[in-house]
């Protein structure tokens, strides 16, 4: 595997490196050691996978407050799809800074998301799969999220590749961001895991 870093502090583009033959390939798609060299976590707490019919869904922008220390490995199993991050840990780098990744079925390769930095995708063609691997077990106390559309992130240059075709309720109801409670939640989150 090759990890190639992303803008965002912390988060890792992990290339698959197939072994091909004439029956097809063979790649690794995780190595507690590899990970463990590559400064990510060299353990997993869970796996989910979430299916999706129509190309244009669209999941997100979750994250997790401290004490989380969920993380996740992020794959497509089959399909495609627009993958993005945006740094929502106010004492990071880079804070505010996002970035996208398609990822592809056929390429096999994933995203890595530090924990506290929020997650969302867009589907590129129907019955898309999405498979995350967690090193840490879902709290769903400290998870929340923001619109994919919040304005403050539209000033930032966030958007998505198609209109969307469907997208849950919870997902379209996120209150709006505001810098100052975020950080002042964030602080107190910190202050309350102490
Ligand atoms: C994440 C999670 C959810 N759930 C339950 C909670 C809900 O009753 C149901 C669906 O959860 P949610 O609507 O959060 O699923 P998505 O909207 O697909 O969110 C996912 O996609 C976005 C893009 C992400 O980055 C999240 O990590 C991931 O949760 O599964 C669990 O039981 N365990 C879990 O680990």
């Amino acid at each position: 595997m090759k990890f190639v870093d992303l803008p965002v502090v912390g988060a890792k583009h992990v290339q698959a490196e197939p072994v091909r033959d004439e029956r097809g390939a063979f790649a690794r798609l995780w190595c507690r050691d590899e990970f463990a060299r590559a400064g990510l976590p060299g353990e997993l707490a869970q796996t989910s996978a979430s299916f999706n019919t129509l190309a244009g869904t669209l999941r997100g922008l979750h994250f997790t407050w401290p004490p989380s220390g969920e993380g996740k490995l992020v794959r497509c199993a089959r399909g495609r799809l627009h993958d993005l991050l945006l740094d929502l840990r106010p004492d990071s780098p880079s804070f505010g800074v996002h970035c996208a990744v398609v990822l592809d079925a056929d390429e096999r390769h994933a995203v890595w998301i530090p924990p506290g930095v929020a997650h969302g995708f867009q589907t590129l063609v129907d019955a898309t799969e999405v498979h995350y691997s967690m090193n840490e077990p879902y709290r769903p106390e400290l998870a929340d999220g923001y619109r994919h559309d919040d304005p403050a992130f539209v000033a930032l240059g966030l958007a998505w590749p198609l209109p969307v075709s469907c997208i849950g309720a919870r997902d379209r109801e996120w209150p709006a961001f505001d810098v100052q409670r975020h950080r002042q939640r964030w602080a107190a989150a910190q202050q309350g895991a102490r």
